[in-house]
């Protein structure tokens, strides 16, 4: 990208539009532009992001636009995803959740916090993609689910071994929530297992307005989960409630649903733990081949999306629904 492909391409916006564009960038193909919507009312916002596209889109050297819209701030509510134990399919999860979410017409971004396992822009289809920044905070990096996302992944070489200090987690944690979220209304939080550094910078800096709790159902699983709730709730973050993955298993041959790691037990906890049970997720293989090749299954029209649908509306009921606490973000 050159000043000249910058100069160009803004002057192929009707003047009242460029003067609103604060940095526009072009790299392989793909336009990035930060757009200023100050004085626009939120509602106006999806039409001058469709101006811009379309004054853009079909440009010489251009195949894909993406518009980051910043000022009038929004104050978006962070939801954090987290489990006690690791390999339950919380990434997985919050991915589906996020798309989920904004198949309901939520605006949602998605921040993978797992610093060393990052595994976000692998389960969006955003590997490569790397984020530009824009007066010292970063732009997310657009996905086709129509989730913007910030991951590790995105800052590092494919498959490098990520062993940070705490401070530097946090470090990496601060300048993904505080990123040009400018248009989100959820920020869903990918955590990592347990209960570290990252968890702690959320709790001290970017409290979560709620946290859904993952576990798989059999026992192991449910006491980690137990310990995560714990550190929310200690943390004045309250639980939405909790998810249960992996619950049932249809042999994709004989079509007999089975159970390898038990059923009904992340309900139970939930309850025995006073907590909502937000729904149940199948161990499916389709899920895992789909999120390897970075489509995340609730964006499609399977017969998993419903699953998805279901505990999207849930939790967005709560957010909507939620007693606001005094000095909290605002409603949705
Ligand atoms: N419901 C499901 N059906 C089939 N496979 C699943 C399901 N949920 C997750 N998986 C698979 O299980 C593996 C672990 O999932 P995932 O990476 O989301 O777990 P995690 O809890 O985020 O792990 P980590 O602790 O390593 O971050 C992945 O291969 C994923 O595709």
């Amino acid at each position: 990208m050159n000043s000249l492909d910058a100069d160009r391409l803004k002057s192929l916006l009707p003047a009242a539009l460029a003067e609103r564009v604060r940095s526009l960038r072009l790299s392989a193909g793909r336009v990035t532009l930060v757009v200023d919507a100050t004085g626009l009312e939120v509602q106006e916002r999806p039409a001058l992001e469709a101006q811009l596209r379309a004054a853009l889109t079909g440009a010489d050297g251009v195949a894909q636009v993406h518009v980051a819209i910043m000022a009038d701030k929004v104050q978006p509510v962070i939801l954090a995803v987290g489990s006690g134990k690791g390999g339950v399919g919380k990434s997985t999860l919050s991915a589906n959740l996020a798309v989920a979410l904004a198949r309901l017409g939520r605006k949602v971004g998605l921040v993978d916090a797992d610093i060393s396992g990052p595994s976000q822009a692998r389960l969006l289809g955003t590997e490569g993609q790397r984020p530009v920044a824009h007066e010292n905070r970063l732009v997310p990096v657009a996905s086709r689910w129509g989730v913007p996302m910030l991951s590790m992944a995105q800052l590092t070489e494919p498959g490098a071994a990520i062993a940070w200090r705490g401070s530097m987690v946090a470090g990496a944690v601060t300048q993904f929530l505080e990123a040009h979220w400018d248009n989100a209304e959820i920020i869903v939080v990918d955590l990592p297992p347990g209960t570290g550094d990252v968890q702690l910078t959320m709790l001290q800096k970017f409290k979560p307005t709620g946290a859904v709790i993952v576990s798989t159902p059999q026992d192991l699983a449910l006491m980690d989960a137990a310990r995560a709730v714990s550190l929310f709730e200690k943390g004045g973050v309250p639980v939405v409630g909790v998810i249960e993955n992996m619950a049932g298993y249809a042999c994709p041959h004989c079509g007999e649903v089975s159970d390898p790691f038990g059923v009904g037990g992340a309900e139970a906890a939930a309850a025995a733990m006073g907590l909502d049970f937000l729904g149940r997720i199948p161990l499916d293989i389709a899920i895992r081949r789909e999120s390897d090749a970075g489509n995340p299954i609730a964006a499609g029209d399977g017969p998993q999306v419903q699953a998805f649908l279901a505990l999207a509306t849930r939790v967005n009921d709560w957010l909507v629904q939620r007693p606001l606490q005094p000095g909290s973000q605002a409603a949705l």
